[in-house]
Parts: C-alpha cells; sequence; structure tokens
C-alpha cells in the first residue's frame, strides 16, 4: 500500500545548523503517529517540508506516492497548527462560521457554500464533540475548545489525514487527556489517519498507534509499546536531558 506521508534520507540546513539529518520516515493509511523531541530537535522543520513549505537540501518527501512538489489535492490533507487557538479569536465570527470557511479548500474562496454546508459542519462538530457551541463566538471558548472547532474546521474538507502541530500547547492537562480520547475517536472510529508533533513526553499515552523519536535524526520508530518497554537511560540519551514518562498500562484504542 503506497504511504500517505514517506520522508526518504531527508536533510535539510539553515544557513549552518544542521536541522534534519538523513530522516526516513513513513506514515500509513490508520496510523496514529505521535513525533516527540526535545525544544529545537527539527520538529517544526519537519512539518514544513511534508507541508511543502520547505525544500530538502537532500532526500524526497512524498505525499500519497507523489512528490510533495506536485501533489495538488490540498484537501486530502487537514492542518492544525498549535497558533490555530490565536488565530483570529478576537475575530467576531461563530463556530459554525469557522468551520464552514474550511470548505473554502474545496469550493475556492469565491465561490458559494454548498447547500448541505450546515450538514456538513454540523457533523464535522459531532465528530469532535463540540455541536453544542455551533453559534458561540469563536472568542468565547477556551483554547481546548478552540482547538476541538478548528480541528472541525480541517474535517469538513475531508482529509485522509491530519496533521496537528504541538495542538494541545495551553491546554490543561485534563482538556489534554479528553482532547487525546477525541482524536483516538477519529482515527479509530472515522479512519482518520493522524501525524501528531509534539514536545512533550506525556503526550505517548494510550491514545496513540505507532510513534517515532526525533532529534535532528529519527532515534525510533515503532509500536508505542515498544518505546514503553525501552529504558529511561535510552530516551535521555536521545534527548539530551531527564525526562518524564506517564506511560498507561492497556489502551482504549477500540
Ligand atoms: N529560520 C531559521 N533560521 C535559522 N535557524 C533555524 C530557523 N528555524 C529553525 N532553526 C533552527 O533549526 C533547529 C530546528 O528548529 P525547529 O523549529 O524545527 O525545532 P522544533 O523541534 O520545532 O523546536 P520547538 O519545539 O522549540 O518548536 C533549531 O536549532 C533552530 O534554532
Amino acid at each position: 500500500m503506497t504511504p500517505y506521508i514517506e520522508l526518504k534520507n531527508v536533510n535539510y540546513f539553515y544557513e549552518k545548523t544542521e536541522a534534519l539529518k538523513d530522516v526516513s520516515l513513513t506514515v500509513n493509511e490508520g496510523d496514529f503517529l505521535a513525533i516527540i523531541g526535545p525544544n529545537g530537535s527539527g520538529k517544526s522543520t519537519l512539518m514544513k517540508l511534508i507541508l511543502g513549505l520547505l525544500k530538502p537540501m537532500q532526500g524526497e518527501v512524498y505525499l500519497f506516492g507523489k512528490p510533495v512538489s506536485e501533489f495538488k489535492d490540498r484537501a486530502c490533507i487537514g492542518y492544525v497548527s498549535q497558533k490555530s487557538n490565536s488565530f483570529n479569536s478576537g475575530f467576531p465570527a461563530t463556530v459554525f462560521e469557522v468551520v464552514r470557511s474550511g470548505l473554502a479548500k474545496k469550493t475556492g474562496l469565491f465561490h458559494r457554500y454548498p447547500k448541505d454546508a450546515e450538514q456538513q459542519v454540523k457533523a464535522a462538530l459531532i465528530s469532535v464533540g463540540m455541536q453544542a457551541y455551533i453559534n458561540r463566538p469563536i472568542s468565547a471558548l477556551s483554547g481546548g475548545q478552540q482547538q476541538r472547532v478548528f480541528i472541525a474546521r480541517a474535517l469538513i474538507s475531508k482529509p485522509k489525514i491530519l496533521l496537528l502541530d504541538e495542538p494541545t500547547v495551553g491546554i490543561d492537562q485534563q482538556n489534554m487527556q479528553s482532547f487525546y480520547r477525541m482524536l483516538t475517536h477519529l482515527n479509530t472510529h472515522h479512519d482518520i489517519t493522524i501525524l501528531l508533533i509534539t514536545h512533550d513526553v506525556d503526550a505517548v499515552s494510550k491514545s496513540i498507534s505507532h510513534v517515532a523519536c526525533l532529534n535532528r535524526t529519527i532515534h525510533f520508530h515503532g509500536y508505542q509499546q515498544e518505546l514503553e518497554q525501552l529504558p529511561d537511560q535510552q530516551l535521555e540519551e536521545w534527548y539530551g536531558h531527564p525526562v518524564r514518562r506517564v506511560m498507561h498500562k492497556g489502551g482504549d484504542r477500540s
């Protein structure tokens, strides 16, 4: 099966800084992959390469089997950044309007929304558990609720994969757990493949299926349970500083 995302031996430099070295990684249909790494380990650079915003100095990036520079079907990819929750948050838009704006990816900015736009907005909001907030101003929601709305906006174009760049920044521990449960639900019940980038090892919870440890290069890529078996010293070596792991035995990925 063609991987959704594939990086082959990718190198990236910013002037003298070697941000990524010989990075190879695949994301397959159905994966919920978390890429974890400390500050400055190259996570954002990796995301920019996948989004086609940066070009590798060496190596290749493929989306759905095509070189990223030739990939045009943007609706296949939903992207939510850590800054989404501050984006336009003072703007007097309702949750409905924010989610509906995600349809522009398919209709184009200056086209009319489809007749069933309202149904599509409601369905997207139901999938992230935010249907009760449809008429609220976006600015009146908490950071975690806003992130769910931005995920609904990404989902409305019916992407095959969701790319999430540190989506839980600023969200408290309790809401973070329910946020991850919501992502697991999207992955297991709505067939959404997820690539999540985080600097927080705690994010490696029972929610995800796979994990990759990045610190300029990929030190580990495998099942989340395999990472659990590794000694803390190994993780600390990759991270370059002590780590605190909150691992959950068993799982609710059913
Ligand atoms: N525009 C830039 N110019 C020069 N160096 C950069 C630039 N952007 C990033 N870097 C450097 O490249 C390395 C990787 O940065 P990157 O932002 O990808 O890391 P990150 O893992 O996303 O970090 P964080 O978790 O702090 O957001 C760092 O050493 C950083 O200082």
